[in-house]
Formats: structure tokens, sequence, C-alpha cells
């Protein structure tokens, strides 16, 4: 039995769905968060049915007649896969425009039974909503739930299974004379005059009204916004999160656990290039991946947190100012925030966005926003080069940032694009963010994190130890840079010569980094801790001899701001539908990062030390080249405007 939750955006939804199937999927305070559709099996404790329930998640739809993406993937299912039940979740904050949708749903012949979600809102308004009026005028049940809180729920499963293969009576507006939508709106006003009493009106200025006089102002916004960030990336950094990671770098993978598993392999004599693999290899690697946990784990849980209250549906309109000069929308900022923690589902909620070029332009600038895997090496970096300082977190946001608006605008002067859209987001109230779905997004976030660093990490670090322990005769060697990863890494170091970056080692965690970021930390863990028997990131450790303060800023640039791990690739590349766009898009975000390096290792050289630093020579060149190769795409593109333009006259 498959019974379907559909419903506005942000009515909650993901949440009910996660009440009953006991999921973990993510939920947000603003419309959206949903752009797939997922089923999973109802918990034992709600299988109330004969058969077995399947629930299935749907993005939200204001209208069944899709406008986009995502709200095609509702009213698909809906109309073809035919669900035994539909749950129609209608927003207890915002009933009359969620009624809407609720009639169209009525004229389908699927029964649907109205769960009229966020009872805890309604009462703490005082308004009070008449359930058997509601029932009479839409002539479907109607259950009063509270999905944050489990209220109503086992009442509402049953209802929907008991009218499952009934005979639901329709709604008909298609015999109305004049505009049906409107004809729908006009009922849904005479209905609510008898089943819902407010007890205040909408021009009332509420609490969140005055909160966004001054968060969502003109001027005060952003600055606001940057406050905010500094804060929580330098306490999750800096503060708590570095302190706890710290710790466990320092001595839990610094001391205890290495030295146990030595005097272990010791005690019972195993070979030592096997004791080896496994200490300094896959446990040093994965440790110094692991040691970035409680970071990580600290920045979603405040992530999270003001998600939940609200205040990152305002941070779209803010930016929406911004983005709308360079061709962006203030849509783009949704699949940027959720690209700071994976850029995969950051590339993939870019379906939110109806315009074709805002789409694109998103899904090639979202992976600029630093993501959960890129944190280790900001951190790492962080202690090893600037110890006691609390900006080198926050300041890779703010690149990040600048990144993302003069890309726009590049990415506007290089390709065709047509004039932007409008932007209309819907901005849920304010609220006290719940604690415990911040603790269920950290958690789940941790799962990941440990799950992708026993998988993948420990697999190419152990080869990456493999690689660097071994000649190409397979003969072990105590010199690295006689190993196989040398001379690989050797043929790829040239190309960072210009950026100031000298050594194999360097190339060698760059290309590790794109099988998932995390990696740059783990090859670095088994390339200079093992060879100078200490631990990595201890400031002027092995670590600190290949960088000055300047160029080690770069290296951190030149890995967050390239392409991101192949998994997020393959997803942009899904994401764009053209392979075109695909690689002018990975061609783009290359050259960002390389340029970006580049200008910050000579410039701040130059600034900074007041000499020259290595490479400065070649880096002219590239330059000069990167110079030519933009004019004349530029001058290509300005080309194809004018006979675009000559043709429509
Ligand atoms: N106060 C209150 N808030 C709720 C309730 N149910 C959900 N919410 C909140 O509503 C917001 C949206 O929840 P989601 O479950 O993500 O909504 P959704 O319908 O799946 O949204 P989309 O995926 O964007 O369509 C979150 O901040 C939830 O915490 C409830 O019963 N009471
Ligand atoms: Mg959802």
């Amino acid at each position: 039995m498959k019974i379907a939750l559909a419903g506005n955006p942000n009515s909650g939804k993901t949440t009910l769905f996660n009440a009953l199937t006991g999921k973990t999927e993510y939920v947000g305070n603003w419309a959206g968060v949903t752009v797939d559709k997922k089923v999973a099996a109802i918990k034992n404790k709600y299988q109330i049915a004969k058969e077995p329930i399947d629930i299935v998640d749907l993005p939200g739809a204001y209208s069944i007649s899709p406008y986009t993406g995502e709200e095609a993937i509702t009213s698909d299912f809906v109309l073809e896969s035919k669900p035994d039940v539909i749950i129609n979740i209608v927003d207890g904050a915002n009933i009359s425009r969620s009624l809407f949708f609720t009639t169209q749903l009525l004229e389908l012949g699927i029964p649907v039974v109205v769960a009229l979600n966020k009872a805890d809102i309604i009462t703490k308004r005082g308004d009070v909503v008449n359930g058997h009026e509601l029932e009479k005028a839409l002539g479907c049940k109607v259950v009063t739930i509270t999905a944050t809180t489990e209220k109503g729920l086992a009442d509402l499963v049953t209802t929907a299974v008991n009218i499952v293969g009934t005979n639901q009576e329709r709604l008909n507006f298609n015999d109305l004379d004049g505009n049906n939508d409107v004809a729908r709106q006009t009922w849904i006003k005479t209905i609510l005059e008898k089943s819902l009493n407010k007890k205040h009106n909408a021009s009332h200025v509420n609490f969140s009204d005055r909160i966004d006089m001054i968060v969502a102002h003109k001027w005060f916004g952003l600055p606001i916004f940057f406050l905010i960030m500094w804060g929580v990336y330098s306490f999750s950094i800096e503060g708590l999160g570095g302190f706890l990671s710290g710790y466990l770098n320092d001595v839990v993978f610094g001391e205890v656990v290495p030295n146990a598993l030595n005097s272990f392999f010791e005690g019972i004599g195993v070979n030592p290039l096997m004791q080896a693999l496994i200490v300094d290899g896959a446990v040093g690697g994965v440790g110094a991946v692991i040691g970035f946990l409680p970071l990580i784990m600290v920045l979603f849980f405040c992530l999270s947190l003001l998600e939940d209250s609200g205040y990152m549906s305002r941070v779209a309109v803010i930016m929406d100012r911004y983005f709308k000069k360079v061709g962006l929308s203030g849509k783009s900022i949704i699949p940027m925030i959720v690209g700071s923690g994976c850029a995969i589902p950051g590339v993939m909620a870019t379906r939110t966005i109806e315009n074709e070029n805002e789409k694109r332009m998103t899904t090639i600038l979202t992976p600029f926003v630093p993501c959960g895997a890129k944190l280790p090496i900001i951190a790492l970096f962080s202690v090893v080069f600037f110890p006691n300082t609390s900006w080198v977190g926050p300041s890779i946001y703010i690149i990040a940032i600048g990144v993302i608006i003069i890309g726009g605008l590049v990415l506007k002067k290089l390709f065709v694009w047509e004039h932007t859209s409008f932007f209309i987001m819907e901005l849920p109230e304010y609220k006290i963010p719940s604690i415990k779905n911040a603790i269920i997004q950290m958690f789940d976030k941790a799962k990941g994190f440990i799950y992708k660093a026993t998988t993948i990490i420990l697999v190419m670090n152990t080869l990456v130890w493999f690689m660097q322990a071994f000649n190409w005769k397979l003969q072990a060697t105590e010199i690295q840079s006689e190993s196989i990863l040398a001379s690989v890494g050797s043929v790829i170091a040239p190309l960072l010569i210009p950026l100031g970056f000298v050594g194999w080692q360097l190339a060698a965690a760059s290309i590790t980094g794109f099988i998932a970021k995390e990696n740059v930390v783990a090859t670095f863990a088994v390339l200079f801790a093992m060879a100078s028997e200490e631990a990595l990131h201890v400031p002027g450790g092995a670590l600190a001899q290949m960088f000055t303060p300047v160029t080690a800023y770069a290296f951190l640039a030149f890995n967050l701001f390239t392409p991101p791990c192949f998994a997020a690739m393959g997803a942009m590349n899904a994401e764009m539908g053209s392979k075109k766009w695909f690689f002018r898009g990975l061609a783009f975000q290359l050259s960002v990062g390389y340029i970006l390096a580049l200008l910050i290792t000579h410039i701040g050289t130059l600034v900074i030390y007041g000499e020259t630093a290595v490479g400065f020579i070649p880096a002219i060149f590239v330059l000069i080249a990167y110079a030519v190769g933009v004019t004349f795409l530029i001058k290509r593109a300005n080309a194809s405007k004018a006979t675009l333009v000559e043709a429509t006259e």
C-alpha cells in the first residue's frame, strides 16, 4: 500500500515522513528543501494494515500544473503512479493558501485525507479551526497533527488506511464559468469564513516582520549575515569544534592509538612493513581526517539551528539584490546553503530554479561554497600556518561569496545569457529552532563523515601509503622521492610552479583530493607526519616546511576553488543535462582556482614579504595567456549576441 505525502512547500511533509518512517531526510525551514521523491517503509509502530505500508515523500507544490522541475515530480507521481491514498499536508500557519492545492487533489478521484499540520502554531496564535465544518465543505477527512512532536499521527495513519479503496466525493471546478483559479480562491474564502476563526488579522505587524525590518534591511542585512557567519565558523573551526578536534588529533590519534597499535604489533612480532602500512598508512591517514569530526559536528549543529529558525530564507532575500546584478537569482542561494554541507545535494537543489541560465550558472558556482569535506583542509592549514588566529575559516567563506559574484559576472560576459527572471520566495515565520532536529542532522552528518573516512578514504590512503613506500620495481624504498607516488606527482608538479608550489607531494595531495577532498589531509598525514615522526598539524612541523604562510593560503584556495570531488562532478553532469555545459563548467572552475591561487601567491608575497615568489616569471606568462584567452571568448560571445539581436530585429 502506497501513501503519498503531498502539499505546499515548507508545510512539514518531510518532518511527517521522518516521523512515520524513522528516516532522517533533510528538513529545513524554507520552501523547496525536498527536490526528489523518497520512499520508505512505515515504522512498525504505525504499521496497522495487513499489507506493508510505504510512505512517499514528495517535493512541495503549490499547484498540480507544475511550474518548476520538482513540482513536476510531484504532479507526475500523483497523476501517473496513482498512490492508494494521498495525505495532503496543509500548513496550519498558512491554511488559506494551502487549500488551493487541496482543491486540485480532491478532483483526482484518489482518496485524500487532509493532515492539518503545525497545530502547535495554530494554538499558539489563538486561532480556532472547526474541523467538522472543514470536513463537510471539502468532503474528506481532516486530521489535526503536529508532525514535530508526532501528535495525532496514529489517528492520521488509521484514517488514511481506512479510506483506501473508497470512492471519495470529487470536487469539480471545471464546470464553472470564467477563470477556475479565481473560482477556487473564492470558494476557499467562503469555506474558511465558516471554519476558521483567526485571532489576528493579516495586516497586523507581527514579531517576524519586526525582526525582518532589521535582518533583511537594505543596508544592515549583509553585514549582519557576515557577522553571524563569522560567529558560526569561528566557533566551529577555532572555538569549541577546533578545541575538541585538537584534542582528538593530538592525544587520541597523535599518541594513544598509534602507541597502542605499535606496541601491540611489536609484541606479536608483525612484519615492520605491514605494521607501517596499518599504523602510518591506514590509521594515520584516516585518523587525521576523523580528528576533524568534532569540528564538523559543531558546525552542522549550528547551521541546522540557524536554518530551522527561518533565518536562511532571509539570506536569500538579502542576496537577491546582489545576485540579480550578476545573472543569478535569490533562489540560487539555496543550493549554495545546502552546498555548504555537501556539493552533491547542493547541485541537485538547483532544480528549484526555473530559468535555465540561472540554473546552469548556479550549478557551476555552487561547488565553490566550501563543503563539509573541505573543512578538514581549512582547519589543518589554519592550525599549522595561522595558529591562534580566527580569521582563516571565515575569510574562506568571504572569498567564496566574492568568487561566486565575480564568477557570475564573468560567466555572463563569456556566454550568451537571456535576461534574468523574477524572484518570489515565501518567507516562513521565525521560530525557536528544534534542538532535536539539529542533533539528528548533526549525527547524520557525522555518520556520513565516518562512513566516508572508513571506506573511500581508507582505501585511497592505503594506496597512497603503498605508492610512497614502493618504487616501480615493487621494492620497498626508504627514500620517498624514489617512490611510485613521487614519479606520478612529478608529472603534474610543473603545472603548479606558476602558483609558487614546489614539490611532488603537493601535486599528489591535490590529485587525491578529487576523489574526496578529505584526502588532501590524509595524504599529507602519510607523506609528512610519517617522515618526521611528529603529528601533522603542529606549527613548524614537516608540512610547514613546504610553504610560507602566503603560499599556504594560496594552496588552500587552490584546493577549495578548483573543481569539486568526482561525485559532485557527477551531480553537475546530471543536472546540466549537457556535456558541453558540463565541460565548460569544469574548465571555468579549474581556471578560477588556478588563477586565484596564482594571484594570492604572487601579490601576497610581493606585498607582505617585499620579494617575488618562486614561479614569478612563469606566472606572468600564464596570466598573459589567460587574458588573451578570456578576451577571445568575450569577443566571440559579443559577436553571437550581436547576431542574436540582428536575427530578432
Ligand atoms: N511548529 C511546527 N513546525 C513544524 C511542524 N512540522 C514541520 N515543522 C517545521 O516546518 C519546516 C518545514 O518542514 P519540512 O518537513 O522540511 O517541510 P516540507 O513540506 O518537506 O518542505 P519542502 O520539502 O520544501 O516541500 C521545518 O522548520 C519544520 O521544523 C509542526 O508540526 N509544528
Ligand atoms: Mg520536504
